[in-house]
């Protein structure tokens, strides 16, 4: 039997960077894949540069599933990266302790309040932060804000156990802290910044606490990078073939990984320069080049992916009417809504995310990146859509990404749009059926959608770009997703 990766069974050689020390100074809420091949490998190879009482304290949301396989393993896990050039399995021991938020509450307020602590990462979704679509604020009547605002004392989400420790720190200690959100939001920190704020002001936070935290704890805006799928069967013969060992948590990621960083850590920060991270004065430009261009284009990728029935972001990109569809929506709508970072050269940044989405080894799934679309697409469509429109100009592809969405996620009735459509995950399904209940046309539907808050009002109150989507949904529907893109693509053109 293959023996199981831990301490005494890893090759010291296997670790990349450097161990952390049992003291922990960084609490990471949302142990996904994501933050495992990114900020984890980032302090790893920080602490190699800088020693520091650097360890994770690593939160779970709801499950013991990942918490109970890397306890077992003793916090170490493998990052198998997977590039056409370039294939390695590297071991990461940085997390000392594991906790869930869904049961741990105490026990994270109190790691929370321990002057020991300097920074809280998030790897919690663009879904974790609750924000309402049509207001932009945090969503205090979603159900599970609504529950931590009713006992606040006992909060399960990560911005209500933020705010509980962050006041219990006022009251124990008043150390300054970081709070690092490390997910796909605009201005990531002054977005997390608002929602803490706000949950802490409906809390009934008083003037003293807030006014502290307004001077000592900051929210740095950053901008993260590196494609991780989920792993596979795969990700784990991968491991054991390289290491010999059994590793129930491996993350399969990218080669390429990038962090833009704003330099506002009061309490200290772990070397990440060392580990190729970047402190930069731009960071919100970066955030924008990455959101738009990227997630963006990935978005579009996945859902006409969804409803031509690709598996993996490789074999979507590689049909033509994608990658056109795509460039255009690149270069056409969301490039001239971006005031672009100093040296920054589009062209060569638009061919490397084609080359990224091309890595038929990382073989990224459809599914995993048409997930969530509700949260996601408010990040990426609404501004350049509404700077497109404000120039008198139909943002095509823009319309195109909410109507695959829609078909691909809350499909009219009758349209079936696949498998791989129906494993991509929306978190507003319920809501969205629930208004589109009455709807007996593809246009009755998309405008019942359209009007259910997952947008900001000024988007869906434009007639043009409501009977553009509605257009292209009933493309779809009636003669399939090809010939509805070939419009798409016709009109963009002439843009
Ligand atoms: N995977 C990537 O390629 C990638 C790249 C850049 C940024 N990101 C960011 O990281 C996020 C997570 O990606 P991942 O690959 O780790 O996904 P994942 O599914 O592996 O993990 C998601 C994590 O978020 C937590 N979570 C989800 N909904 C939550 C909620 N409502 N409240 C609290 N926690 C919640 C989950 O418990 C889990 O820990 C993405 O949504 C994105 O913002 C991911
Ligand atoms: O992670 P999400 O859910 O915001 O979006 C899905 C993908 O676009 C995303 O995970 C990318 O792979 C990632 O942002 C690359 O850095």
């Amino acid at each position: 039997m293959t023996q199981q990766l831990n301490r005494t069974s890893v090759n010291p050689e296997s670790i990349l960077g450097a161990s952390a020390p049992d003291r922990t100074g960084i609490i990471h809420f949302g142990l996904g894949n994501f933050h495992r091949a990114h900020a984890a490998v980032n302090t790893a190879l920080a602490m190699a540069a800088e020693p520091g009482d650097w360890g994770i304290v690593g939160i779970a949301n709801r499950s013991r599933k990942v918490t109970s396989a890397l306890e077992a393993q003793d916090g170490l896990y493998s990052v198998v990266t997977l590039d056409p050039a370039e294939e390695r399995v590297d071991v990461l021991d940085v997390h000392r302790r594991f906790l869930v938020a869904a049961e741990d509450g105490p026990a994270i307020i109190e790691a929370i309040a321990d002057p020991a602590h300097r920074i809280i990462t998030l790897t919690i979704s663009e879904t974790g932060y609750h924000i309402d679509g049509r207001t932009g604020k945090l969503d205090v009547a979603s159900s599970d804000i609504a529950a931590d605002l009713a006992d606040p004392e006992h909060p399960r989400t990560p911005l209500g156990q933020i705010v509980a420790g962050l006041r219990a720190r006022f009251a124990a200690n008043g150390e300054p802290m970081a709070v690092l959100s490390c997910d796909n939001l605009l201005s990531a920190g002054n977005t997390t910044r608002a929602a803490v704020t706000q949950f802490a002001q409906a809390a009934g936070a008083d003037a003293d606490f807030l006014a502290w935290m307004g001077e000592n704890v900051s929210f740095p805006n950053a901008m993260v990078d590196r494609i991780v799928p989920a792993p596979t069967d795969g990700t784990r013969a991968e491991v054991e073939e390289a290491l010999g060992l059994q590793d129930d948590a491996p993350v399969p990621a990218e080669l390429f990984s990038m962090w833009v960083i704003e330099d506002k850590f009061a309490g200290g920060r772990p070397k990440w320069e060392a580990a190729g991270a970047i402190f930069s004065d731009e960071v919100e430009k970066y955030e924008l080049v990455k959101l738009r261009l990227l997630n963006g284009g990935h978005s579009l990728i996945a859902y006409l992916g969804g409803l031509d029935r690709q598996e993996t972001i490789p074999d979507s990109r590689a049909q033509d009417f994608i990658a056109d569809a795509t460039r255009q929506a690149l270069e056409v709508d969301y490039l001239p809504s971006i005031d672009l970072p100093r040296d920054f050269v589009p062209a060569e940044y638009i061919d490397s995310l084609f080359r990224r989405w091309s890595n038929t080894v990382l073989g990224d799934k459809t599914a995993r990146v048409g997930s969530d679309g509700s949260t996601k697409l408010l990040q990426r469509v609404p501004i350049p859509a509404l700077t497109a429109l404000a120039k008198g100009v139909m943002p095509e592809q823009l319309a195109l990404t909410v109507s695959a969405w829609i078909c691909c996620c809350v499909p009219p009735k009758g349209f079936e749009p696949g498998p791989i459509a129906d494993a991509m995950i929306e978190p507003k399904a319920e809501q969205l059926k629930a208004a589109t209940a009455d709807a007996g046309t593809v246009r009755e539907h998309v405008e019942a959608i359209l009007d259910a808050g997952v947008f900001p009002d000024e988007l869906v109150a434009n007639q043009a770009f409501r009977d553009r989507v509605v257009e292209y949904a009933e493309g779809i529907v009636t003669d399939g997703v090809r010939p509805t893109a070939a419009t798409a693509l016709q009109r963009g053109a002439q843009a």
